[in-house]
C-alpha cells in the first residue's frame, strides 16, 4: 500500500489517450544554446525571453523570404549560462526528487557538436551536471561506513579489481536487453558497483566515457558516436528501523539516468565516410524511433487514439519504456548550436522538442517518506485506521534513554567551593556516558554489519531472482516459440487433412463414377457376349444348313455314282450269281451276328431317304404279288422301300433258307407297315438284299410320320437313325445313326449326330467262293478304277460264302 510503485500496465487501455496534465507530467524541454563555434559569426537564433525564442531562415534560403519560427520551451538557456547555473536550472531538482525517492530520466538531445557532453559532462575545469550530481550526493559519512566488516573487504576488493580492469580498456561488446519482474529494463551482465565517493564514481565515469566510442567528424573533433547512460541508483533507509527487522518495503531505491544521446548528423554535412557512414546511420534511426515514440505519444493523446508506439524498434527506447509509463520524470535539454549554416537541422531540432514538450507522461506516485513507514507498518500490523500520533519507540532509541547517555548531565556548576563528590559524579557520569557511547557504538557496528550483510543477501537473492527471471523468460518464450511452431504445425496439419478429406471424398466419388462405368461396361460386354453368342449359334446354324445343303449335294453326286457302281456290280453279281447256281455249292454254315462301328466322318455319305424303282420296267411290283425265283431273275432285282416312321422292328431281316433262297424273317415275311406302303424283299435266287438305305428316327412308344414333329423332338434328347444295306457280301449291314437333340436358341432344336454303330451280319467264309470272288472283284475293280468314298467303303471284313 504505502511503497506502492508499480508502474501502470501497458495494458491499460487508451491510457495515452486519456493522459491530461492534471493526471500526468508533461515531458519538461530545456533548451541550451552554445555560444557560436570560433569562424561563425552569423546566428539563426534568437532569444525572445526566457522561454521563447525564434528562428530565422538565412537570407537566399528556399525561395528568399525569411522564414521566422517561434518556439516555447521550459527554460531557455543562453550561451552565457555557466555550467554550475545550468546544473541549477536542469539538474538539481531531479536529484532532489532522487533523494526524495523518485525516479527521472535526464537526456541531452540535438544535432552534432551542439553542446551535449559539454552540458552532460564538461572538461575537468569546467563541470558539467554528472560530476556535480555526484558531488552533490558526496556521503557525508554520517552513517559512519569508515569500519570495513568483512564484506566491506570483499567488496573493496572486487571494486579494486574492477578499477584496475578499466585501466586496461576493452572494446566495448553490446548487450542485451532485459525486463525485471515488474516489467522494467535492465542492461544484461552489467555490472552495478557501489561508490564511496564522487571521485570514485567519476574515476569509473572516466572509465566508461574512455570506452565510449569518440570519432574526429568536420562538425566535432570529439564527437561521441555512441549513446552513453550513467544510472544513479540511489538506496535509503530510515535509519530508526533496527537492520535486524529490515524488510526490501523499508529501502526507498530511486533512480536518475543521465542520458547523453550521440548527435544526429547528415552525413554529407559532417563528411563522415566508412565506419563513420554506419554509426551515424544506427545513431539515426535509433533516434528516429525516439523521434517516433514522441510523436505517436502525442498523436495517442491529442487525437485520443491509441496507436501502439514503436519503443520496442531501438534499444534506447525499450530501455527507458517504463519512464513513458510513469517510472518517473522525463526532462529532454534540447542543445543547440545557433549558427546560420546549420538552419535546417535546427529547425529540425526545435519542431521536435516543441513537439515533445506537449508529450505527458503518467505522474509516479509519491513515494512514502521514511520517516513515516514504521508508522503505517504498525497501522497496518494492528490493522487500525488511524493514525497514532505517538511516535513508536524503536529500541535501538529505547536503549539509548535508558543509558545514562541521555541522561541528564547532574547539576554541576565549577567553583572553587566545588566538592570533590560534584566532580566525582560528574566523572562518573562522563565515564559512563563513554562507556555506554562505547556499547552503543559497538551494537550500532553489530547492526551496521548485519545491515550491510542483509543488503548483500538481498542484492545477492535480487540478483537470483533476476537471474531467475531471465531464465524463466527464456524458457516460456521458449515455450512460446514451440507453441507457435505447434500452433502453426497444428494448423498445418488440419490444413492438410482438409485436403485429405476433399482428396478422399473426391476419390470416393470417382470409385462411384467408375464403378457404376464398369457396371455399364459389364452390362454392355454381357450384351455383346450374348449377342455374339447369338450371332455364333446363327452362324452355325447357316454353316450347318450350309454343310448339310453341300453334303446333300454331294452325296447326291455320291449316290448318283454309287447307283452306277452298282449297277456295275450288279452286272457282275449277277454274272457271279449264274456261275454260282450252276456251280451249285452252297454253304449251310448259319451267319453270325457282329457289330462294327463305323467312323463319324462316314455318316456324311449316309442316305437318308430311298427311291425304290424296278430296274427293268421302272415300276415297284403290285401290292400282294408273288415272285418265283425266276422271276426274280428275270425281272433282276426289285429295290426295296420302307417308309420313314417303321419301327425297326418292322424292318424285314433276310434270311437265306436251305434252298439257298432269301427269305424273310418268319415274324416278319408277310407283315406289312401299319403306317404307309408295302415292303418289297428283292426275289433274287442269290438273295441279294438290294435295299438301299433307310434312315429312321426313333422315337418312345409313338410312330410318326415322315418328318418329326417339333413337339416330338423337344421331349426327347436322343436321335437315332436307323440305316441297313447290303454289303457287297449280301450280308446286312444295319448302321444306327444317334445324335443329341439340343434346345436352340430361337426354340427349336438341332439334333448332333456324333456316332454310327454298325451291325454286320457275318456267315462263315467258303475259300473256293472267297477266291473266285476276290478275283472278280479284282478284275471290277480293274474295270471300273473308280476311287470310292472313304465313307462307302465297306468295313474291311474276310470274305464270305452266302447260302443262295
Ligand atoms: N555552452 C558551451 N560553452 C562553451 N563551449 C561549448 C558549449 N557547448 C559546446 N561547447 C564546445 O563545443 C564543442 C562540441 O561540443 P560537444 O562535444 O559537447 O558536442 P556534442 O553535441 O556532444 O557533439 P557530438 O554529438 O558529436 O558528440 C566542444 O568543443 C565544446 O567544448
Amino acid at each position: 500500500m504505502f511503497i506502492n510503485r508499480t508502474p501502470l500496465k501497458k495494458t491499460t487501455a487508451n491510457r495515452d489517450a486519456v493522459l491530461n496534465r492534471e493526471t500526468g507530467s508533461p515531458v519538461e524541454v530545456f533548451c541550451r544554446l552554445r555560444p557560436l563555434p570560433e569562424g561563425e559569426c552569423e546566428t539563426c537564433i534568437k532569444v525572445l525571453s526566457a522561454t521563447e525564442l525564434v528562428l530565422f531562415s538565412p537570407e537566399g534560403f528556399k525561395n528568399g523570404v525569411v522564414k521566422e519560427s517561434h518556439y516555447e520551451f521550459s527554460h531557455i538557456l543562453t550561451d552565457c549560462i555557466s555550467q554550475k547555473a545550468a546544473f541549477k536550472e536542469l539538474c538539481l531538482p531531479l536529484i532532489d526528487d532522487l533523494i526524495q525517492g523518485k525516479s527521472s530520466v535526464l537526456f541531452t538531445y540535438g544535432i552534432t557538436g551542439s553542446g551535449k557532453t559539454f552540458t552532460m559532462m564538461g572538461p575537468l575545469n569546467n563541470p558539467g551536471l554528472i560530476p556535480r550530481s555526484f558531488d552533490l550526493l558526496r556521503s557525508d559519512r554520517q552513517n559512519g561506513y569508515e569500519i570495513l566488516s568483512e564484506s566491506d573487504i570483499v567488496t573493496e576488493r572486487s571494486r579494486k579489481e574492477i578499477f584496475s580492469k578499466g585501466q586496461r580498456i576493452k572494446a566495448p561488446q553490446s548487450k542485451q536487453l532485459r525486463e525485471d519482474a515488474r516489467g522494467r529494463p535492465y542492461i544484461k551482465d552489467v555490472k552495478e558497483i557501489e561508490v564511496r565517493s564522487a571521485e570514485e564514481a567519476i574515476e569509473l565515469l572516466n572509465i566508461g566515457l574512455k570506452r565510449r566510442r569518440i570519432a574526429h567528424t568536420q562538425l566535432n573533433t570529439e564527437s561521441s558516436r555512441s549513446h552513453s547512460v550513467l544510472s544513479l541508483r540511489l538506496v535509503q533507509f530510515h535509519a530508526d528501523i533496527p537492520p535486524t527487522s529490515l524488510t526490501r518495503d523499508d529501502l526507498t531505491v530511486s533512480q536518475i539516468h543521465l542520458v547523453d544521446l550521440a548527435g544526429s548528423e547528415r552525413v554529407n554535412r559532417a563528411k563522415t565516410a566508412g565506419d563513420r557512414v554506419k554509426e551515424a546511420s544506427n545513431i539515426n534511426s535509433s533516434l528516429m524511433v525516439l523521434r517516433q515514440c514522441f510523436e505517436t505519444l502525442r498523436e495517442n493523446q491529442a487525437q485520443g487514439i491509441n496507436k501502439m508506439v514503436p519503443y520496442r524498434d531501438a534499444k534506447l527506447t525499450s530501455f527507458f519504456k517504463s519512464y513513458f509509463d510513469g517510472e518517473g520524470k522525463i526532462r529532454m535539454i534540447l542543445c543547440v548550436n545557433p549558427a546560420v549554416d546549420g538552419y535546417e537541422e535546427i529547425q529540425h531540432a526545435l519542431k521536435f522538442g516543441d513537439l515533445t514538450k506537449d508529450v505527458v507522461v503518467p505522474r509516479a506516485p509519491a513515494p512514502v517518506p521514511l520517516r513515516n513507514r514504521n508508522i503505517l507498518r504498525e497501522i497496518v500490523n494492528s490493522g487500525s485506521d488511524t493514525v497514532s500520533n505517538q511516535a513508536p519507540s524503536p529500541t535501538i532509541f529505547q536503549e539509548f534513554y535508558s543509558t545514562a547517555l541521555v541522561a541528564p548531565f547532574p547539576p554541576f556548576e565549577y567553583s572553587i567551593e566545588t566538592d570533590e563528590d560534584t566532580i566525582n559524579n560528574l566523572q562518573n557520569h562522563l565515564t559512563k556516558r563513554i562507556e555506554e557511547r562505547r556499547r552503543l557504538t559497538a551494537i550500532i557496528h553489530e547492526q551496521e554489519e548485519y545491515l550491510r550483510k542483509y543488503i548483500l543477501e538481498l542484492s545477492t537473492e535480487y540478483d537470483q531472482y533476476l537471474a531467475e527471471h531471465d531464465e524463466l523468460k527464456k524458457e516460456n518464450e521458449q515455450q512460446s516459440k514451440t507453441i507457435k511452431h505447434l500452433q502453426t504445425r497444428i494448423k498445418l496439419l488440419e490444413k492438410s487433412q482438409n485436403d485429405y478429406v476433399k482428396t478422399n471424398s473426391n476419390y470416393e466419388r470417382d470409385i462411384k463414377t467408375l464403378k457404376s462405368q464398369i457396371e455399364e461396361r459389364n452390362n454392355e460386354i454381357k450384351q455383346l457376349k450374348a449377342d455374339r453368342r447369338k450371332d455364333k449359334n446363327d452362324f452355325e446354324n447357316k454353316i450347318r444348313v450350309k454343310m448339310m445343303d453341300v453334303e446333300q449335294q454331294h452325296l447326291n453326286e455320291l449316290r448318283n455314282k454309287d447307283l452306277q457302281m452298282k449297277e456295275l456290280e450288279r452286272q457282275h453279281e449277277d454274272k457271279l450269281n449264274i456261275i454260282r447256281s450252276m456251280a451249285g455249292g452252297m454253304s449251310d454254315q448259319p451267319t453270325s451276328l457282329t457289330t462294327t462301328r463305323i467312323a463319324h466322318a462316314e455318316f456324311a455319305q449316309i442316305q437318308t431317304n430311298v427311291q425304290v424303282f424296278d430296274i427293268e420296267n421302272n415300276n415297284p411290283p403290285a401290292a400282294g404279288q408273288s415272285l418265283d425265283m425266276m422271276d426274280r431273275i428275270q425281272h433282276h432285282r426289285v429295290e426295296m422301300m420302307i417308309p420313314r416312321g417303321i419301327p425297326i422292328e418292322q424292318i424285314p431281316i433276310v434270311y437265306s433258307d436251305s434252298q439257298g433262297q432269301v427269305v424273310a424273317h418268319p415274324r416278319q415275311q408277310h407283315r406289312r407297315s401299319r403306317s404307309s406302303g408295302e415292303v418289297w424283299f428283292d426275289h433274287r435266287p442269290q438273295g441279294t438284299l438290294t435295299t438301299e438305305t433307310l434312315l429312321q428316327p426313333q422315337f418312345s412308344k409313338k410312330v410318326i410320320g415322315l418328318q418329326p414333329e417339333k413337339d416330338d423332338i423337344v421331349r426327347t434328347t436322343k436321335y437315332v437313325l436307323t440305316h441297313q444295306n447290303l454289303d457287297s457280301d449280301g450280308e446286312i449291314v444295319t448302321d444306327l445313326v444317334k445324335g443329341d437333340v439340343l434346345q436352340s436358341v430361337g426354340g427349336g432344336a438341332n439334333v448332333i449326330f456324333n456316332d454310327v454303330e454298325r451291325l454286320t451280319c457275318k456267315s462263315p467264309p467258303n475259300p473256293l467262293v472267297i477266291q473266285k470272288r476276290a478275283k472278280s472283284e479284282e478284275r471290277l475293280l480293274q474295270e471300273t478304277r473308280t476311287p470310292k468314298s472313304p465313307s462307302r467303303q465297306p468295313p474291311e471284313v474276310p470274305p464270305k460264302r452266302f447260302r443262295i
